[in-house]
């Protein structure tokens, strides 16, 4: 669930990578011509307040009723695109990720520098083909298994 939040909120790639229509079609109403460079706004998508409850919020409960995965099935949720162009690297990406993180919580404790609050961490980002902090995130850990 907090995998699936924070893909909602801060998705790697925020507009996908830009897909060519190979036909003509028709789209909620919208004529698209064969050709069009199409580009999927995910991150807006996942800021969609007909679609989330307090979507500015991070509360990885969203995910808690619902059975919303980030497979490419959601369309609500597509951090990693969907369909025959979506991410090859899913299975892997998604592993890593998972490992990485249960390690990072498992391993240590963190800690703010300077006194800082989690308010004061500031979330803008860098928009570009893949998303980026604009500062880094700075973090203290302490090891915590002593074997
Ligand atoms: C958390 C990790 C990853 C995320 C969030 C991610 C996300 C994405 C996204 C959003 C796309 C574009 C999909 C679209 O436009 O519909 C993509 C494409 C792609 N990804 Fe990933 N990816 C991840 C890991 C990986 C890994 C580990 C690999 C390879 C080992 C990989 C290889 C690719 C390739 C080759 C494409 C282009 C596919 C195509 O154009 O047909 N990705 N990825």
């Amino acid at each position: 669930m907090v995998i699936k939040e924070s893909s909602r909120l801060h998705p790697v790639a925020p507009l996908l990578i830009p897909h060519e229509s190979i036909e003509d079609c028709e789209v909620d109403g919208f004529h698209i011509p064969k050709g069009s460079r199409i580009l999927i706004n995910v991150w807006t998508i996942g800021r969609d307040p007909d679609i989330w409850v307090e979507p500015e919020k991070f509360k990885p409960e969203k995910f808690q009723e619902n059975n919303i995965d980030l497979r490419g099935r959601h369309f609500e949720l597509l951090p990693f695109g969907s369909g025959r162009r979506s991410c090859p690297g899913l299975h892997l990406g998604l592993t890593a990720v998972h490992l990485v993180l249960a390690q990072l919580i498992r391993c240590f404790d963190w800690e703010l520098p300077n006194g800082m609050t989690p308010k004061d961490i500031d979330m803008t980002k860098k928009f570009c083909l893949v998303t980026t902090r604009v500062q880094h995130l700075m973090l203290i850990p302490k090891y915590r298994l002593h074997i």
